[in-house]
């Protein structure tokens, strides 16, 4: 059909998807927003690499550009002429932009968008719009069950079983746990993910700590007796450390040895945040001399890791493969909201999470 001569003209968008985004459901979301508008929405999935890498999809080096999925001229071929690119995982540098032209608006699904050139976008008035905290709820409650699978014990009764071993005795010391209404739990960053986290705790009674030195508690959290405290304190009272900060300078390598020395005897250390948080030849250390009782980690700093990795093999441990915030409704919810930002910016509005 031809478009008649008064027609708003037609807007390219280009989505770049990867294995995070769920086929069809973010050209779904924006169609259903933008129906009314002329659109000519293209979709393509990047395949993912089998390399290990940096978190799992960080190539390092592009700019400064991190954690990002994908190659340069393959993604400046995709996205070719079009004025609206929405993506997760896609780089963009300023070499990058300099050779799309058209592009105007970046919709990128993620907590920070550490994959684009923000000061380049910002130069050249190329609007880019996050999700924050899109993964909130998820990460958050995986990290419950991350915390119950140690102090519970249920990854340890799984695989008694899968060998084929009942309980024995009730109750067999290996296989008795530690109920969370008489534990402190200290979580290490009180963002999108750790607020949540302290919200769900709340509910099975048990004292709660928290460090973050850039946020103030919230005045439920005070009400409901939560402490802030300092690190020391944290790691010295708590019997569950939990970690939900952003890698920085200052947060890198943020336990170690010592930390790892001046927590509890017996207690349990769980890390859904990122690998570069931790050493984990120290928390490997820690858990062979028995003096953790358990570790639940779900981040490496290389992702895959290596299958015969000493932390694969301990036997009071539970690793998962980085899956915390792959749940139905974060892809859900970040369709929803790339959709609104590519609506807002088509009747110029102004955009919901600029960047
Ligand atoms: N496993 C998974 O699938 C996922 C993991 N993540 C990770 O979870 C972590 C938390 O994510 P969000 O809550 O969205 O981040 P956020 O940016 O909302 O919160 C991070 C918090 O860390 C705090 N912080 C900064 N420096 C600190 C320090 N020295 N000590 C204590 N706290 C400090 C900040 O003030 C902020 O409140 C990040 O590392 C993120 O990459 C996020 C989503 C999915
Ligand atoms: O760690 C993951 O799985 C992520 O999805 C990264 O979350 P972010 O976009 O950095 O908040």
């Amino acid at each position: 059909m031809t478009a008649s001569p008064d027609a708003s003209p037609t807007t390219s968008i280009v989505i770049i998807g990867d294995r995070f985004m769920l086929p069809g459901m973010f050209e779904r979301a924006i169609r259903d927003k933008c129906g009314d508008r002329p659109v000519d929405i293209r979709s393509h999935e990047m395949p993912w690499p089998d390399e290990p890498m940096e978190h799992g999809y960080a190539k390092a080096g592009m700019d400064g550009l991190k954690e990002y999925q994908g190659d340069a001229d393959e993604i400046v071929s995709l996205v070719g002429d079009a004025e609206i690119v929405v993506t997760q995982l896609a780089p963009f540098s300023a070499g990058m932009m300099d050779r799309l032209p058209n592009l105007r608006l970046i919709a990128v699904s993620r907590g920070g968008p550490v994959n684009i050139d923000m000061a380049a976008a910002r130069a050249r008035k190329i609007r880019v719009v996050n999700t924050p905290g899109r993964n909130a709820s998820a990460v958050a409650e995986f990290t419950i069950g991350a915390i119950l699978a140690e102090t519970r014990l249920i990854t340890r009764g799984h695989e008694s079983l899968r060998r084929g071993e009942w309980r024995g005795d009730l109750y067999r010391a290996d296989l008795t746990g530690e109920e969370l209404s008489e534990m402190t739990v200290g979580v290490v960053g009180y963002g999108h993910v750790g607020t949540k986290v302290v919200r769900l705790l709340k509910a099975f009674g048990c004292r709660v700590l928290v460090h973050d030195p850039y946020v103030q508690l919230s005045v439920d959290d005070l009400n409901d007796g939560v402490e802030q405290a300092s690190m020391e304190r944290l790691i010295a009272e708590s019997d569950v450390v939990t970690l939900h900060a952003r890698v920085t300078a200052e947060t890198r390598g943020f336990f170690g040895t010592a930390q790892f020395a001046a927590m509890k005897p017996g207690a349990f250390f769980v890390n859904t945040a990122r690998g570069p948080l931790v050493d984990y030849a120290a928390l490997t250390e820690a858990l062979k001399s028995r003096h953790l009782r358990g570790a639940a980690i779900e981040t490496f700093a290389v992702e895959p890791v290596p299958p015969d990795w000493e932390l694969l093999q301990l036997d009071n441990v539970t690793l998962t493969p980085h899956i915390a915030g792959a749940s139905v409704k974060t892809v859900k919810y970040a369709a929803e909201r790339a959709a609104e930002e590519v609506r807002r910016y088509l009747a110029g509005e102004p955009p919901l999470n600029p960047c």
